[in-house]
């Protein structure tokens, strides 16, 4: 669904590369995420494999589109909701969606059902420009999938939602996606991307360090932890066993074998803890 090769991106047009050799596949049906700190060239790449960037070295295909030969027809095929992107002030709710799917040649979703899905039907005759920032958020995030995309692009989803909103929103993605759309998230936040994705890929610095599932990643680069609260005599210990270090699973034999454990559970890597481990750099 998604091909780039070698895309090295400038936005002084020099040697000053936002991208540097980024390569991937995202394949259809997957939701794959784009993890990376504020800088790190999320935006470009996705701006490129949109056409709001033009393509300036290396190759890539998006939706059986070549992204050198860029055709708005791949607009029929696409959604795109990106955070800063406008909604028309003036007009309701529910005048928006219509005024947008008149842009497109394809069948596309019914506004009302829409704003239903997103919990906006109470305000849909009311002005986007009166909306809250979460509000304005749901209404992009609807307006993106009227054309029944098949590549859907999310940039930070859920973020500034009230948990509850945001949970619904991971609910639609995770539907769309079953129905078969493809999914390339963009986010900050491994939990979400944790969550959704089937694959993602690390970038740091304008160069993608990595690319694998958040399981195989957590069984290559974690560690396997066990946290026991065990008692020893009248006192509550608490020890974490590190299982790839002989001695301390020894230890842990020992705790068992007295049987005084109040409680033991597993403490897997976050994949935040793997990005800074494999990148020197945090998620912000
Ligand atoms: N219009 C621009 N002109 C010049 N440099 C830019 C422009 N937009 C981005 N950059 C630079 O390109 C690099 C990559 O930025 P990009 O916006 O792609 O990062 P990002 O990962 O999307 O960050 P964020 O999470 O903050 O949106 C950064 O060094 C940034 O300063």
């Amino acid at each position: 669904m998604i091909k780039v090769d070698n895309l090295n991106y400038s936005y002084t047009k020099d040697k000053n590369y936002a991208l540097k050799n980024v390569s991937f596949q995202v394949e259809q049906g997957e939701v794959f995420g784009f993890l990376g700190p504020s800088g790190a060239g999320k935006s470009t790449t996705q701006g490129i494999l949109t056409g709001l960037l033009p393509i300036q070295e290396g190759s890539g295909q998006v939706a059986g589109y070549d992204l050198r030969k860029f055709d708005r027809k791949v607009f029929n095929r696409i959604g795109v909701s990106f955070e800063q992107s406008n909604v028309y002030g003036k007009l309701t709710a529910l005048e928006n969606l219509e005024f947008y799917r008149k842009l497109f040649d394809v069948e596309t979703m019914d506004p009302e059902e829409l704003l239903k899905l997103v919990g906006l039907d109470h305000v849909k005759n009311k002005k986007a420009g009166t909306f809250s920032k979460g509000m304005k958020h749901r209404l992009t995030f609807a307006r993106s999938m009227i054309n029944k995309p098949s590549l859907w692009f999310l940039d930070e989803p859920t973020t500034g939602l009230d948990p509850a909103i945001a949970g619904s929103i991971k609910d639609i993605v995770k539907e769309k996606n079953k129905e078969g759309t493809t999914v390339f998230l963009t986010t900050h936040n491994m939990f979400i991307a944790d969550e959704l994705c089937d694959r993602v890929g690390f970038i740091v610095d304008g160069q993608l360090k990595v690319i694998d599932s958040p399981r195989n990643l957590k069984l290559q680069y974690g560690k396997k932890v066990v946290q026991v609260e065990y008692l020893k005599g009248e006192k509550l210990e608490t020890a974490l066993i590190d299982l790839s270090n002989e001695e301390e699973r020894l230890l842990l034999n020992e705790i068992v074998k007295d049987g005084h454990i109040e409680m033991m559970h597993t403490k897997e890597a976050t994949l935040e803890e793997i990005f800074i481990r494999l990148t020197g750099r945090g998620l912000v």
